[in-house]
């Protein structure tokens, strides 16, 4: 919708055939956006040849353990000279790879035609056609322009970087902090609590980012400081949604079991915890998360141990 409001012509890939249909002929995806009327230049289809068929610009979105699965079939396809757009926010799970890198990786896609898209950009706001911002990165910069220009909507404003690991770093580790935010508010806690959290976590991830070679000052950004605020306090965000469930006792099971979208902060936080002791970062909240996600720990257990940390100096 916002590339199709942007006035770019938009062939969309589904699995469903059901899915194609409705939005070719109703202009609506029911199960996912219901109120949403898709722009007459947005088109659907279940082949994905025809899809990416001269494209300039391919842009990807699923869940990110699944991208490198979906890739092997797309990157014969997708045009040589296009560039390749990732909207995921998720470290793979294993090989502890970047979403970028797994696209340059399986889909053979040169760093330079690979831009990522990230800032707070929560999808009913976004649908809803609210004012919002975000961040378009890529090491040549005159692709993250086209790209920006291919997406610039009336309500959509994308700033353009070529600070590709901060901006796609800040996107996959913010949800991670949104599901300990969302553990704090799920437990009855306060505005207090839920800011500490938030500025620790921005320094988790400035941390890690400036090992793994991100410009600090993109953590100061949308794609940093703006989306890890509107992840950590808006309810409409599945990641914060998740951890408020886990708060309130429900087990890991439980929450998955009613969680119908993808919270990709989950299976992120694993593969987050695996890059920062790769690199010797220290991490404390998102070991956290780690810890009660899929070792069994209780909300309850890691607020002590946090709170129980040595004292410091306050530094990234
Ligand atoms: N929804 C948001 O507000 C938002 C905003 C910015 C970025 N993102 C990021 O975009 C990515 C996708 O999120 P989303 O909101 O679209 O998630 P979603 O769970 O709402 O939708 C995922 C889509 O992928 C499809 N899918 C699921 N499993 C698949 C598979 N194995 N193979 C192919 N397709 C599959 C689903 O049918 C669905 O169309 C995530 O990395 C997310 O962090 C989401
Ligand atoms: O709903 P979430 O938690 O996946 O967050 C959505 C977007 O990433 C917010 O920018």
């Amino acid at each position: 919708a916002v590339l199709g409001d942007a006035g770019t012509t938009v062939r969309m890939w589904a699995r469903r055939q059901e899915v194609v249909d409705q939005i070719n002929t109703e202009r609506v995806n029911r199960d996912y956006q219901p109120d949403l009327v898709l722009p007459d230049n947005v088109s659907a289809t279940t082949d994905p040849a025809e899809a990416v068929e001269g494209a300039q610009i391919v842009v990807l979105s699923v869940p990110s353990q699944k991208l490198r699965e979906n890739l092997v079939h797309w990157a014969d396809l997708i045009p040589r000279d296009a560039a390749v757009v990732s909207l995921m926010k998720g470290v793979e799970l294993g090989t502890t790879k970047r979403m970028s890198e797994v696209i340059a990786e399986v889909g053979k896609v040169e760093p330079e035609r690979i831009a990522v898209l990230s800032g707070p950009n929560l999808s009913p706001e976004i649908a809803a056609k609210q004012p919002a911002a975000s961040v378009v990165a890529c090491l040549d910069h005159a692709v993250a322009e086209m790209v920006a220009d291919a997406c610039a909507a009336p309500y959509f404003r994308p700033y353009t970087a070529t600070d590709v690991i901060g901006t796609e770093l800040g996107g996959a580790v913010k949800n991670v902090v949104a599901l300990a935010a969302g553990m704090a508010e799920g437990m009855g806690m306060g505005d207090n609590s839920k800011a500490s959290i938030i500025t620790r976590g921005l320094a988790e991830t400035t941390r890690l980012g400036v090992a793994l070679g991100a410009d600090p000052a993109t953590f100061s950004g949308l794609a940093g400081v703006g989306d890890l605020i509107a992840t950590c306090m808006s309810p409409l965000s599945r990641n914060r949604t998740f951890g408020v469930n886990l708060g309130k006792g429900m087990t890991v099971e439980e929450v998955i079991a009613v969680t119908k979208q993808t919270a990709e902060g989950v299976k992120s936080c694993e593969a987050i915890l695996d890059l920062a002791r790769h690199h010797g970062v220290d991490v404390p909240i998102i070991e956290n998360v780690a810890a009660v996600v899929h070792d069994g720990r209780t909300p309850e257990e890691v607020v002590r141990a946090l709170m129980a940390r040595r004292l410091k100096a306050e530094k990234h």
